[in-house]
């Protein structure tokens, strides 16, 4: 399978995420790549490409402009605050709940931080930017080589995505790479996309985008929100809204999920997508469903990513797929990579 890699992700390496009420260092880091790029290359599964020279515009079918704005220019204004925050990673503090406005964007920049995400366990860091937007342009570049022919093509990047909203950051993700990829496959004329998220945690900033559609198809099964983070969406009775309804499929599953019950539920995502007559796929690969995820409650083990990949192959759509969560670091490059070979082979 061909993968577009993002070697500017390492640009990206948060030093403290606000975690279960400490600072505690990050899980997401940029071993968990190199570790599925060195796991690619071992077992000589296809080549690595580098993403094609991206119009940044595109961001904005799937990101409000003053969003990007804020990001792309946010970590210049953190050390402008302050010089000493050059040594801090900018994290927020403050955010607006119910009752509160969110229309009148404030001058404060740690009030704007908050207005534009939703935790404080994604530090944003001077080379963030420029990590996330070659990260939205390998998910881009790899659409484009399945709209070329490729029957799949694997998106290597991090930060990840599937918690970003049009307009908010959180869950380590800034820009949605699986929105991004969707959305090039619509502009491509795919009639109808789905984007089917694998990852321990509901894609809320995915499902969000594309909650009122109905030319995006959304379905995911992850850790019950009643239990487990992003906590607030991701209900199976969140089924859209307006056109979109009907285009919303959560499967919400109780921790300590193994294979057998996880793998049922994925049969049903798969039998909805194929009754939506989706033309293509985007799948959210986290594998922090994994048994050893240190943040996670799933009890995958790791030749079960070689049924999973067996199992995606036979909804016979063509596919992108976009790296996503997946934090027991040794584990994460044979895990992901199973899956990408057992598609693969099938
Ligand atoms: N800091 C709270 C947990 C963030 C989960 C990130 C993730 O793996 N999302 O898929
Ligand atoms: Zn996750």
């Amino acid at each position: 399978m061909l993968t577009i890699y993002n070697d500017q992700h390492v640009l990206h390496q948060g030093k403290v995420e606000m975690f279960r009420g400490e600072l505690v260092p990050c899980f997401e880091v940029p071993a968990r790549v190199d570790h599925v790029k060195s796991e690619l290359e071992r077992r000589g599964l296809g080549s690595l490409q580098a993403p094609d020279a991206f119009d940044e515009s595109l961001l904005a079918k799937v990101h409000a402009p003053r969003y990007l704005d804020f990001i792309a220019h946010a970590w210049d204004e953190w050390v402008a605050l302050d010089p000493a925050n050059a040594t801090r990673d900018a994290l927020p503090s403050y955010w607006p709940t119910r009752g509160m406005r969110s229309d009148v964007l404030p001058k404060s920049f740690p009030a704007r931080m908050g207005l534009f995400s939703f935790d404080a366990g994604t530090p944003l860091m001077a080379g963030s930017w420029a990590a996330a937007r070659h990260g939205a342009a390998c998910a881009w570049t790899a659409a484009r080589r399945v709209i070329g022919g490729e029957r799949s093509a694997f998106a290597l990047t991090r930060p990840p995505g599937h918690h970003a909203g049009a307009d908010f950051f959180g869950g380590y993700c800034f820009l949605n790479n699986a929105a991004v990829a969707a959305q090039a496959l619509r502009d491509a004329g795919v009639e109808r996309v789905a984007v089917l998220d694998v990852d321990y945690h509901h894609g809320n900033g995915t499902q969000a985008i594309f909650y009122e559609r109905d030319d995006v198809h959304f379905a995911s099964l992850h850790g019950d929100p009643l239990t487990d983070y992003p906590y607030y969406l991701g209900h199976a009775d969140e089924r859209g809204a307006g056109r979109g309804e009907g285009f919303n499929h959560n499967l919400p599953l109780p921790r300590g999920t193994d294979f057998t019950a996880w793998r049922a539920a994925l049969k049903t995502a798969l039998a909805r997508i194929a009754e939506v007559k989706a033309g293509a796929l985007v799948v959210s690969l986290g594998v922090d469903t994994f048994e050893g995820d240190p943040i996670s409650g799933f009890k995958l083990r790791s030749d079960d990513y070689l049924r999973m990949g067996e199992d995606l192959a036979r909804a016979g759509l063509p596919t992108v797929f976009v790296f996503e969560g997946g934090y027991a670091v040794a584990e994460v490059g044979v895990n992901a990579v199973n899956v990408i070979e057992g598609f693969g082979q099938f």
